[in-house]
């Protein structure tokens, strides 16, 4: 983030020379066969400075990585002065220039143990409460509706930052949900969404939970017009609706114009951006439906793992070794993404929220300095939960040309032991053994001695794994709500030390804009094919044929 380019440090240099020298030598296979100590070498037990049984370990032995390389890696990251940074975030500097802002996700999560003075960082601990005291109500069945009914069933109605990490962490702390209480999440603007939300819910019984940190997002204000348009053709008196609309926001005064009153907005600040928001007010919705003492859990957890970043040496802090392993990969094996397999169904969603987290953060071309870069800056994060993928896209990781670096995630024991547990030890069998067969996979000699001597030779060169494909496998003890929070921190600092090195502005989103623009452009001009002014051909045709089938 001091916005020079990455390329420009010696220890950038240096690694170009040893990968263009090495690169032949770092084979998986023979690593391990020289160095009996590897496994011990390349693993890391997180272990909470909090909390004890917040832990996990991370693997990263099967990287194609030598100690002199993780070394210059190391060097790379003091000098892009990512310590220096990240004492600045922690300290409430404002490190979004574009945006003049600090980056303060952590002050949500910091029950007063760093000193951070920023306007609204006071408030935190008053809103944590306003949100123990709603939730309470409402799983207690104390907060009505207009009809004198409890709630049954709560709508987040949100897009991007406020509704991925709300969607991710109710799926991934499921098994601690209230039963009885149904969430729904609607986020598209495609009417679909919130039609076949709304044909499940009971206007007398749902909650809307209207979340948007600008309070200005068209999908959202569209989705929740309408939210109360169809609420107000059963409750008919607008008075009805303090009872039944609550807002998460940093905009006040847009709150109050859409009806919804202060007493009834979550608060949170404009240091908070959007994809670090779960843990401010736009997590309402998870505290709803875990509790508020998980959530806080959820917090606590987090701020275990802050704690580890902002105090541990870099050779031993789990952020900043993600995060050169990846700019490895990224910048000098020219990987174009990374992979987030967790195996395990509650975290199905993890992937999602990582695209987000990572690629809105991280795909800048222009750094704090304004240069357009000279390499390459955020991946494309991709995934699903295991063993799903094994049956879709797995064989491209094995046996396509790309090289695709893979974080393996896995819950040691499992929230729904059924059968004896025989679930979970299939699943963490096929934990184990994919990132094995990525890393060592089959010769061709293994597969002649397998096939025997009548076998085709293009059916034997067809089953050739030939191995050295790159992995980080991290396990823990069980999916908790502090375990899930230090596991999210994780990869957030770990995005922040790769924003730093590559000297771009991980915390604005220019990018989204554009498109925005130019759609509110249209849509004033989607009446008549006359309107239709000051496009390219393609886009002009293209409104022209829906012109020809449009009905309302
Ligand atoms: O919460 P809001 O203000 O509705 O923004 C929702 C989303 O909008 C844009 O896509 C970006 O700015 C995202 O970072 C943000 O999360």
């Amino acid at each position: 983030m001091s916005g020079r380019l990455a390329s420009d440090y010696t220890a950038w240099k240096k690694l170009q020379t040893i990968y263009d020298t090495e690169k032949s030598q770092l084979v998986l296979k023979d690593l391990f066969a020289q160095d009996a100590d590897r496994f011990k070498k390349f693993s890391k037990e997180y272990v909470s400075p909090d909390d004890p049984a917040v832990t996990f370990l991370l693997d990263y032995s099967k990287n194609l990585i030598t100690e002199p390389i993780f070394h210059t890696l190391l060097d790379l990251v003091r000098e892009a002065g990512v310590e220096t940074y990240r004492d600045k975030m922690f300290s409430g500097e404002h490190i979004n220039t574009s945006e003049d802002r600090a980056v303060l996700h952590v002050a949500l999560r910091n029950f007063d143990e760093f000193k951070i003075s920023e306007e609204g960082v006071s408030e935190v601990s008053a809103v944590l409460q306003h949100i123990r005291q709603f939730t309470e109500s409402v799983r207690d069945g104390s907060w009505k509706g207009y009809t004198g009914k409890s709630i049954d069933t709560i709508v987040n109605i949100g897009i991007g930052g406020s509704d991925l990490g709300p969607v991710m962490v109710t799926e991934a702390l499921k098994a601690y949900s209230k039963r009885g209480l149904t969430a729904h999440f609607v986020s598209n603007i495609d009417g679909t969404h919130l039609a076949e939300t709304l044909r499940v819910c009971n206007p007398e019984t749902t909650l809307f939970i209207i979340a948007s940190k600008t309070f200005t997002t068209q999908e959202t204000i569209t989705n929740a017009e309408s939210a109360r348009e169809w609420f107000l053709q059963s409750a008919k008196d607008k008075a009805h609706v303090a009872k039944h609309f609550v807002a998460l926001s940093t905009n006040t005064k847009a709150v109050t114009a859409f009806g919804i009153s202060q007493e009834n907005m979550f608060q949170f600040w404009d240091w908070v951006g959007g994809r670090y928001s779960l843990w401010s007010a736009i997590g309402l919705s998870i505290a709803l439906v875990i509790g508020y003492d998980n959530f806080e859990q959820l917090l606590k957890g987090a701020h275990g793992m802050d704690k580890h970043f902002k105090e541990t040496p870099l050779e031993k802090n789990l952020p900043v070794i993600l995060a050169v392993i990846g700019i490895w990969y990224n910048d000098f094996y020219g990987s174009q993404t990374q992979l987030l397999l967790p195996y395990d169904q509650y975290l199905h969603k993890f992937a999602d929220y990582f695209q987000q987290g990572d690629m809105e953060s991280n795909g800048k071309f222009v750094t704090k300095g304004g240069q357009r870069v000279n390499y390459e800056t955020g991946p494309i994060i991709w995934g699903a939960a295991g063993t799903n993928g094994q049956h879709s896209f797995y064989q491209l990781i094995h046996q396509g040309t790309k090289l695709i670096p893979a974080d393996f995630i896995a819950p040691a024991t499992t929230l729904n032991p059924i059968r004896d547990s025989l679930h979970h030890r299939i699943l963490l069998s096929n934990f184990f053994a994919q990132p094995e067969a990525l890393a060592f996979g089959k010769t061709e000699e293994q597969v002649r001695k397998e096939l025997g001597p009548n076998a085709s030779e293009p059916l034997i060169k067809s089953k050739v794994f030939e191995g050295n494909r790159p992995s980080n496998s991290i396990i823990f003890p069980l999916l908790t709500p502090t375990t899930l929070g230090a596991l999210i921190a994780l990869y957030e600092h770990k995005i922040f030390v790769q924003g730093v090195v590559w000297g771009i502005n991980s915390f604005d989103q220019m990018g989204v804009e554009l498109g925005k623009v130019l759609a509110k452009a249209i849509l004033a001009q989607l009446g008549k094919p006359e309107d239709v002014t000051g496009h390219d051909s393609s886009t002009t045709g293209l409104i022209h044929y829906y012109q020809k089938y449009r009905k309302e």
